[in-house]
């Protein structure tokens, strides 16, 4: 008899591959623009006007019209509506943000003109401080594409284009499942227990990579119970932690197959986090499997579930980010080895003494190094933030 039947490992690239491209955005949603930093554009976003919407004077001084000296005829402030007409010869103080009056050739700022006697004189102006209409926008310019996330300047763009309301995919709803009899959720454990790391990790990393705040449900290492709990419905994504090996107590594998599920990938060519698992229930939900080992759950979220909320968020992917590896590390051999590194002056530098069950390392990090295997020491490498 053996313990464990026969799985084939998938490669870690393939296996973050997969778990991008296998699932199909959720709905679209639209969001009050105020709520809508963090999201990601579902559609193309379009200016709906011009900006700045009149000639605008780009400092505090005088407009001016024709050589100088000028008599000054009057003042505009900013939020005037019909700031008038200069006449070559005249000059109209003027505000910065205030529309420029036609027949003004510059706005000179008070710092270079000399007053006296209701005239202005300066230099000839070198340069015309005047913002022209619709010099940063015009009414149909794309200010943001579908699959980007929006960011804070993006949300001030997205203002100056006059966006009231932003067409966002809704957020992933995520359950997650921490088993294990000796998992412990607050305080401090007691004999033979251990304090849930894992959970409040997977919650944080969840969240932030764009999913609604997941809801934990604690399980004992008991078959009928993550049965039962897979079952119910309600989230797009169950993240079962633990439970993912081969022990007497590791039961993943087993309901799985009771539910029919599909599994796409089920165990990665990686160090540490080999037995993280995708599977698709019958009802279309995902079931990710992360290993219980606190850092090789981490390893698990980064190849499987960040890139599953990605592909279910339709992010657009972003160009890997490649830099030195300083230090000596070793090549990592036939499987991808995830090492914690801190990113400094172009350099991903190792965060010492990373074990699977430590987060130590991690926490101190600024994302992993992908180490392929085949990786020498003078190539570059991969490095992805930790959401
Ligand atoms: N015979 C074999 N044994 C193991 C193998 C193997 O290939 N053959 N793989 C090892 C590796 S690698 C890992 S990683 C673990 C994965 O085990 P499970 O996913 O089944 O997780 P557990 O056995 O439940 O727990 C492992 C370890 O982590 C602690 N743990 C569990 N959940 C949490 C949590 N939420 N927060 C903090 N710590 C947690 C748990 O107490 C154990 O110490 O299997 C190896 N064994
Ligand atoms: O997933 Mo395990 O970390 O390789 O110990």
């Amino acid at each position: 008899m053996t313990h464990a039947e026969a799985r084939t490992v998938t490669g870690w690239s393939a296996a973050r591959a997969l778990a991008r491209t296998l699932a199909e955005p959720v709905d679209v949603e639209s969001v009050p623009l105020a709520l809508a930093a963090g999201r990601v554009l579902a559609a193309d976003v379009r200016s709906r006007t011009r900006v700045p919407g009149f000639d605008t004077a780009a400092m505090d001084g005088y407009a001016v019209a024709g050589p100088g000296p000028w008599r000054v005829t009057g003042r505009v402030l900013a939020g005037a509506a019909a700031p008038g007409v200069v006449e070559p010869g005249t000059a109209v103080e003027i505000a910065t943000g205030a529309p420029v009056p036609d027949g003004s050739d510059a706005v000179v700022p008070y710092e270079d003109v000399r007053c006296g006697e209701g005239l202005v004189e300066a230099p000839p102006p070198r340069r015309i401080h005047i913002r022209r209409a619709g010099e940063d926008l015009r009414p149909g310019d794309v200010l943001a594409t579908a699959g980007r996330d929006v960011t804070s300047p993006l949300v001030g763009l997205l203002a100056q284009g006059g966006t009231d309301v932003v067409p966002v995919r809704r957020r992933p709803s995520v359950r997650l499942v921490v088993t294990g009899d000796e998992v412990v959720q607050a305080g401090l454990p007691g004999a033979g227990q251990v304090r849930d790391a894992l959970g409040p990790l997977v919650i944080a990393l969840a969240e932030r990579a764009g999913a609604s705040t997941p809801e934990l449900v604690p399980v004992p290492d008991d078959r009928d119970r993550l049965r039962a709990t897979l079952i119910a419905d309600g989230a797009d994504v169950l993240v079962v932690t633990g439970s993912s090996s081969v022990g007497r107590a590791d039961h993943l594998h087993a309901v799985l197959a009771d539910l029919d599920a599909v599994r796409h990938v089920d165990g990665v060519a990686c160090r540490p986090g080999h037995p993280q698992l995708l599977a698709r229930l019958p009802d279309g939900r995902w079931v990710v499997g992360l290993p219980g080992n606190p850092f090789a759950g981490l390893v698990g979220c980064v190849t499987l579930l960040a890139p599953l909320l990605d592909g279910l968020l339709g992010r657009v992917e972003r160009p890997p980010v490649r830099v030195r590896l300083a230090g000596d590390a070793q090549p990592p051999g036939a499987v991808t080895r995830l090492l914690p590194v801190r990113v400094t002056d172009g350099a991903a530098v190792p965060v010492a003494d990373a074990g699977p069950a430590r987060l130590r390392a991690a926490a101190d990090a600024d994302g992993v190094a992908v180490l392929e295997p085949g990786w020498q020491p003078d190539s570059p490498v991969e490095v992805l933030h930790f959401p």
